[in-house]
């Protein structure tokens, strides 16, 4: 492994490759050559700078780092997350072929079709209006109380298909902030709202908290009887959620074996199935298998995931490039880049690898992003102008939703692609300098101001093309951004299924909130704890 990132590096200093500009002069085929296709889905990568040698490697290097051995265990159900002692199965949720999927000796597909089933019941009764709320009313509203990726998830999704959205009104609360759950309840009728208490591991303490208050916002409006009508879960500890008093038949379990992050296609979708109905989900679904399929059977050059995985590895670990960022241009999918931050820095922001020794070189990158064209008009100046390279992922749709608005698409179209081609090409000083002095400015002046306009070019990204942000195309795009992060986690030689990293911050955050209470002395605490503490409390009064 360690021998072809080198070979990669000097393949990159031998052959210019980070030459893009010039790649693109000299071979009217570099857009056929490094692109590839999955149905309507496009990936075009021309736009980075890699050229066939490259890519020899990089599919060496996936080969050496035993990729398609990894992908076959996890898909087989193998105790790949060893930290944890669990299977990674996520695509088990999806896989709907129903092939049997065995966990300790198990078939799992039965309960996860029974859960779906029972999905599927309470969405289309809450949909319909036989399941109301105490009263008897229709639910109107149904808030979704999880964080993470109880929250995340369906909160991207719920947005990103908003033109299949026809159930009732879908809100999210997950800040441990009362502000939050106090700005959400004043948009809401207590007899025609629904709370869905999500949760993997129904102990989560943001979750709890707003589970409790929104419990009272029920009881006190309508009795502590009615709480039942108005509440559901969703969670893997079962015996837990007994104990909230919300009925066996409102419980919607899932399992170990899927990771929060990973959750959206259990019962964690649960809002968005109530949203957009059962038929759509299924086709959401049905959109994630369709890239689980591909990524086991088609080879490196054409397989969408392995190309982005071994893409984001070159430029992380290759070209040291430390960000990435995700620029959809779509306003549905605003939510996105912050889903991707989970999914892909929660699982690749390790600094060991599987046998516990210090990564070498890097593992994931950050992840950032916004939708384009906000983005435009904010942060793009240090993307295109900025002393870091940052390969930029862009995504666009061929079709909006909006008929009469198609003008409005066409810009963000031109926009869309007008980014990537100047990113790449970029402006000499000599044109700069050639377009000032055309602009009628002086000689003089346009030496000493061209520099200022001159764009490197050169610059990296990928751009995604597919035909309409539909069910099935949100589901295999989430798919493969989960399979990218997957390449990249064996590449980086990591457990990319594991989140110790967020622990320590929560048991110091219990330690602390009885000095917060004033009910502990700050004892044992550090100066700065110690102080901030001080300061919060004299100013709270
Ligand atoms: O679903 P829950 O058990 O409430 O967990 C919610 C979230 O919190 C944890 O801290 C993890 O870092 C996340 O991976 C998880 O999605």
């Amino acid at each position: 492994m360690h021998a072809i990132v080198e070979q990669l590096k000097s393949t990159v200093a031998a052959t210019a490759a980070t030459d893009i500009r010039a790649a693109f002069a000299s071979d009217p085929k570099r857009f056929e050559r490094f692109s590839a296709r999955m149905d309507d889905l496009l990936m075009d990568y021309s736009k980075c700078a890699v050229n066939d040698e490259i890519m020899v490697q990089l599919e060496k290097l996936c080969a050496e780092g035993g990729v398609a051995a990894k992908r076959e265990a996890m898909f087989a159900g193998e105790a790949i997350n060893f930290t944890e002692g669990r299977a990674v199965l996520h695509t088990a949720l999806r896989n709907r072929a129903n092939t049997p999927v065995v966990v300790d000796g198990k078939n799992v597909m039965p309960d996860v079709n029974a859960v779906l089933h029972a999905m599927s019941g309470f969405a289309e009764g809450v949909r319909q209006g036989t399941i109301t709320g105490s009263t008897g009313k229709q639910i109107t509203d149904v808030v979704n109380i999880g964080i993470g990726g109880s929250d995340l998830g369906p909160a991207m999704a719920t947005l990103a298909l908003a033109p299949f959205h026809d159930g009732p009104r879908l809100h999210f609360v997950s800040n441990v902030d009362g502000a939050h759950i106090a700005d959400t309840l004043k948009l809401l009728q207590p007899e025609t709202t629904l709370f869905i208490v999500a949760s993997k591991t129904f102990t989560t303490i943001e979750t709890m908290t707003n589970a409790a208050t929104a419990r009272t916002f029920i009881a006190d409006a309508l009795g502590e009887k009615a709480v039942g009508d108005h509440f559901a879960a969703v969670s893997t500890a079962l015996d837990k959620v007994g104990a909230f008093g919300i009925g066996s038949e409102r419980v919607f379990g899932f399992w170990d074996w899927v990771g929060g992050r990973y959750s959206i296609w259990s019962a964690i979708g649960l809002p968005l199935m109530i949203a957009v109905g059962a038929d759509n989900f299924t086709e959401f679904l049905s959109g994630a298998h369709a890239i689980d399929n591909h990524f086991r059977t088609a080879p490196f050059r054409e397989n969408l995931p392995m190309l982005l995985g071994a893409i984001g590895y070159f430029h992380r670990n290759v070209l040291d490039y430390p960000t990435r960022a995700i620029l959809p241009y779509d306003q549905r999918l605003s939510r996105f880049p912050a889903y991707l931050q989970q999914l892909d820095m929660e699982s690749n922001g390790k600094g060991v690898t599987l046998d516990g020794t210090p990564v070498k070189g890097n593992s994931g990158p950050v992840v950032w992003g916004e939708p384009g064209t906000n983005g435009q008009h904010a942060f793009y100046q240090l993307i295109h102008q900025g002393t870091s390279v940052i390969p930029a992922e862009f995504m666009i749709a061929a079709k909006g939703f909006e008929p009469e608005l198609r003008h409005q698409h066409e810009l963000l179209i031109a926009n869309c692609l007008a980014q990537s081609a100047a990113l790449m090409k970029g402006r000499t000083l000599e044109e700069a300098k050639g377009q000032l002095l055309k602009s009628g400015m002086d000689a003089a002046k346009a030496d000493h101001i061209a520099p200022h306009r001159v764009f490197t070019g050169n610059r990296p990204s990928i751009t995604f093309v597919y035909e309409q942000l539909t069910p099935f195309a949100l589901g295999r795009l989430i798919a493969l951004y989960e399979h990218r992060v997957f390449v990249e986690g064996v590449l980086f030689g990591i457990n990319s299924f594991d989140q110790w990293g967020v622990e320590l911050g929560k048991e110091l955050a219990t330690g602390l909130l009885p000095v917060v209470q004033g009910k502990a002395g700050t004892d044992g605490q550090d100066a700065s704890t110690t102080g901030l503490v001080g300061a919060l409390s004299h100013l709270a009064g």
